[in-house]
């Protein structure tokens, strides 16, 4: 599977700590994640993470971009919820092109370890069937 991983700066301890504790599922699959998100998880753990640019700086939108092009199965986002965001445009963007191509999305850890867990229970195998899949599943 293909997983983002993006966190707020206030968050960021949070995601390093889920990373940390998910290390052994998150290394049996391909890595994303915003600049300074995946800089620090890849500080912090021996994960290998293919790093787009920083969230205020348009990371956000490429990670868009992935999932608008079926190159990611998994979204985990810790977002702020209470610190206003330069870029909050994108940050919906982001959260609205999970929706629209039906891409299981984290907002907070709670939902990330539920996320995780069925990752590894092989709940989210469907995605397989949908990489595999020439043509997308919903005509978008
Ligand atoms: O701003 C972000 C998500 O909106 C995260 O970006 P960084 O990982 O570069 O801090």
């Amino acid at each position: 599977m293909r997983i983002a991983l993006i966190a707020h700066d206030s968050k960021k301890d949070l995601m390093v700590k889920l990373a940390t504790a998910y290390e052994p599922i998150l290394a049996e699959h391909k890595l994303y994640a915003t600049g300074t998100t995946g800089k620090r998880i890849m500080a912090e753990t021996d994960l290998k993470i293919t790093r787009m640019k920083s969230g205020p700086l348009g990371g956000d939108q490429q990670i868009g971009a992935l999932i608008s092009e079926n190159n990611l199965d998994m979204v985990i986002f810790l977002r702020d919820p209470l610190t206003a965001q330069p870029h909050e445009p994108d940050v919906n963007a982001l959260i609205r092109l999970s929706d629209v191509y039906e891409i299981p999305l984290a907002t907070n850890i709670g939902t990330a370890e539920m996320l995780l867990r069925g990752l590894k229970a092989g709940f989210l195998d469907w995605r397989d069937m949908i990489g595999a899949m020439k043509e997308r599943p919903i005509n978008l």
